[in-house]
């Protein structure tokens, strides 16, 4: 199929995410490891613009305090492969021109190569005029990435698997977090091996959602829900880079509620209590000079389409 007709362009948003629980169980024989994980999409998002175009191509822009360059502008970009992958299970035979409008912290531990991945398969979904349900891009999902199902259900929900088994959970009302990124990545493989050298030797407890975490959430209270946040692969980074220690206990000491390493890191998380108490410790973390700093809120919608342009 070569489209002659439908959309010029679309423009597709999709969200960073959080992990309120990420129990980590022990390596499996196809080097991934069992999850369970509660998934939260937060504000902090990208948008990723696919148009018609004689080859694949990718350009990046976005926030200037971002390492733009470090996204990759070839075809191992993860919207392009998305867009690749839809292409080729649908017989479509016209490439695309994605641009990638970045706002999400590069290796930062919010998933936003998943994020852009999500959001090119529901801009090539709309400007290809496939009309997939979303039940079929979620299984193209989970071939591109274990992060990449949840980048598009969005919300709050719980991940098991490998993380790419996603099922929607109760949270009513709304969470404020303050985002710090770090001025250097995390590649996640690399704090998988940490996770699995600390643990040579010991037992490693199948992953399990903790029932007060969710407890916490379906009765939206945020100090409950302070005390149950956890992340398996916090002592796996920290150990890797120690200052990280310190970037959690500068948002404590700005009277977060609580402090948690996002995914595989290095961006940490704060979570407080209303959108005012969000920017204080905004400002408390910016004063010291930690940086660079994000309020935002969740949970919000997964990957969508925003606009739409057109026609050819
Ligand atoms: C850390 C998290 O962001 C938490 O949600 C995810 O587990 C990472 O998900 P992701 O970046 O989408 O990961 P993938 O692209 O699927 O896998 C990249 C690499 O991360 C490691 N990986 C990932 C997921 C998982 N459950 N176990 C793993 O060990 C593997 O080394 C894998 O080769
Ligand atoms: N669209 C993209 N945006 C950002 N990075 C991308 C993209 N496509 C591929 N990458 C590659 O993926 C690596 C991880 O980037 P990403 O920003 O997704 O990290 P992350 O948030 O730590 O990932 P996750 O939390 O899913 O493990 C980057 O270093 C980059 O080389």
């Amino acid at each position: 199929m070569s489209a002659t007709t439908g959309p010029g362009w679309v423009t597709a948003s999709a969200p960073a995410k959080i992990n309120l629980h990420l129990g980590v169980g022990r390596v499996r024989a196809d080097g991934f490891h069992p999850l369970a994980t509660v998934y939260q999409a937060i504000g902090l998002r990208d948008e990723v613009t696919v148009r018609p175009a004689p080859s694949y191509v990718v350009t990046v822009d976005g926030d200037e305090r971002l390492p733009l360059d470090q996204v990759p502008a070839d075809e191992s970009n993860l919207a392009v492969r998305a867009a690749q992958l839809l292409a080729r299970r649908h017989g479509v035979d016209e490439a695309v021109a994605v641009h990638i409008s970045k706002n999400i912290p590069v290796a930062g531990g919010l998933a936003g190569g998943s994020a852009d991945a999500a959001a090119a398969l529901v801009a090539c979904d709309a400007l290809w005029e496939l009309r997939l349900a979303r039940e079929e891009l979620v299984g193209l999902a989970a071939q591109l990435g274990s992060d990449v199902p949840f980048a598009l259900l969005g919300g709050t929900a719980v991940g098991t698997g490998r993380g790419e088994v996603v099922v929607p959970a109760m949270a009513p009302g709304e969470y404020w977090w303050v985002v710090l990124g770090a001025d250097f990545g995390l590649a996640t493989p690399e704090v998988y091996r940490q996770f699995d050298a600390l643990h040579a030797s010991d037992q490693v407890a199948e992953p399990a959602i903790p029932e007060p975490l969710m407890e916490a959430l379906r009765s939206h209270d945020v100090l409950r829900l302070g005390h149950t946040l956890r992340n398996d692969l916090e002592t796996p980074a920290v150990t890797l880079h120690p200052e990280i220690e310190e970037m959690l206990g500068a948002g404590l000491a700005g009277t977060a509620v609580a402090a948690l390493l996002s995914g595989s890191g290095p961006s940490c998380l704060f979570l407080c209590d209303g959108s005012g108490h969000a920017h204080y410790v905004a400002g408390e973390l910016a004063e010291r000079g930690y940086g660079p700093v994000v309020v935002t809120s969740g949970p919000v919608p997964g990957a969508r389409v925003e606009r739409i342009g057109g026609p050819r």
